[in-house]
């Protein structure tokens, strides 16, 4: 048994999510235990600088260091923070802070034009969480993919098809944070025939957080349970024009970030809207519908036959008026939680980077090639120890 911190902040930037689980390997392959689960909110100041950033604003090379600093400080006092009143962690995986994320497609490189490298930044340097934590630390997950020409995301697939595979039924575990992703898992999942594939869909509350900011001048952060939405009335002829992008045509592998769906893809969204006179009620159930219908769209479009059930994780699954939409989208496909299955719906990130972390201390590979579109498996992440890797695995 061994106790392993997963620890992530994504691109909502709500807060840095705390899984302290243990992990059983035996014959039958890994028991993943919650034994603690926490989110950690970011000082108020920091959580601007962050989403400035996030946002495209220029920053020195001297403001990104105080920055990593400061975030791999908070990481690092949740990572203390999670193990109180339980036995400590013997390894942490720590995603960070996603700041950047260029997908391969948009590199230029005529230089060399047969190399298409992606591009992904998190903050909060896994060695300094090592050392205020004497934890080891596996930290960096994202560049091993991208090196091998992959996307860099999304990285979960492979936990969720180790966890979240069922033997007879066909099933999507979606994410809804700031950014919508699936994976598909083939019943067997890893031991199928069939490919498991994945990829970010689109927007899930990335456009729906920044409209309410917009709408409420910066007094809420978030349409809790969809309300505000469920109060409107969408216009499904912007919807269907949205649609018409050419990020919701691409075909998998893809990913994406704040980068697109951000404060720019914001404003051109209210500036779309403009003829149509719609209340603040109606372009949030209008938003909310673009995160619904993308996720439909890319389940028709690209996968081999639909699934028999949809399991939803990330802070979007609380939101009764996306949950409702997808429902209505998809019926008679049955809509839940990954929480409804055994699997915490809103730390499901943090434990699965628990689960990489682990993979990558046993010296075992993390990513799917067949979602991110990585050459070849590889093992993700890098290890910060005071002790050599060999006893590292002894201790483990
Ligand atoms: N009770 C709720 N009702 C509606 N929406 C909610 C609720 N709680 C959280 N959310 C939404 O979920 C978002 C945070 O979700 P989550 O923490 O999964 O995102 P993330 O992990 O930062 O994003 P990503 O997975 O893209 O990296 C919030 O910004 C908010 O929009
Ligand atoms: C660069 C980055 O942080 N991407 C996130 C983002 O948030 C959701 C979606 O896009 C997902 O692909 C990814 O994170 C999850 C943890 C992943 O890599 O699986």
């Amino acid at each position: 048994m061994v106790g392993v911190i997963g620890l992530i902040s994504g691109t909502s930037v709500d807060g840095i999510d705390a899984a302290f689980v243990d992990i059983q390997e035996s014959s039958t392959g890994l028991q993943v235990e919650l034994i603690a689960a926490q989110t950690y909110p970011y000082p108020s100041e920091l959580r601007s600088q962050i989403l400035r950033l996030c946002g495209g604003e220029s920053i020195s090379m001297a403001q990104l260091a105080q920055l990593d600093d400061a975030i791999a400080l908070e990481f690092a006092t949740a990572a203390l923070a999670i193990q109180n009143g339980v036995e400590p962690a013997t390894l942490i995986g720590s995603h960070g802070q996603t700041v950047y994320h260029r997908p391969p497609e948009l590199n230029d490189t005529s230089q060399h034009p047969d190399v298409k490298l992606g591009y992904s930044l998190q903050l909060g340097r896994g060695a300094v969480i090592n050392q205020l934590t004497n934890i080891t630390t596996v930290s960096n997950f994202r560049v091993a993919d991208l090196a091998a020409g992959g996307q860099g995301a999304p990285l979960v697939s492979r936990v969720d098809a180790y966890i979240l595979s069922h033997p007879s039924d066909r099933r999507c575990v979606q994410n809804l944070g700031g950014i919508a992703n699936v994976t598909y898992l083939p019943p067997g999942g890893l031991n199928s025939p069939e490919k498991i594939i994945g990829w970010d869909t689109g927007p899930a509350n990335s456009l729906l957080d920044l409209a309410v900011q917009y709408f409420s001048n910066g007094t809420q952060t978030y349409d809790r349970s969809g309300a505000w939405a469920a109060s409107g009335n969408p216009c499904m002829s912007l919807v269907e024009d949205w649609l018409k992008q050419d990020f919701f045509q691409q075909p998998p592998p893809k990913s994406t970030g704040r980068e697109l769906f951000g404060e720019t893809y914001f404003q051109q969204c209210l500036t779309d809207a403009q003829p149509y006179n719609l209340s603040s009620a109606d372009l949030l159930a209008t938003l909310t519908e673009l995160t619904s219908a993308s996720i439909e769209h890319s389940y028709r479009q690209f996968l081999p036959q639909m699934p028999d059930q949809v399991l939803l994780c990330g802070g979007g699954s609380h939101n009764l008026y996306l949950k409702q939409s997808l429902q209505n989208r998809l019926d008679p496909i049955a809509v839940m939680t990954t929480s409804e299955v055994g699997l915490d719906a809103d730390f499901k990130e943090a434990i699965a980077f628990a689960v990489l972390a682990y993979w990558r201390s046993q010296g075992q590979v993390g990513n799917l090639p067949e979602v991110t579109g990585a050459n070849r498996a590889v093992m993700l992440g890098e290890m910060h120890t005071q002790l050599g890797l060999t006893t590292v695995k002894r201790k483990l």
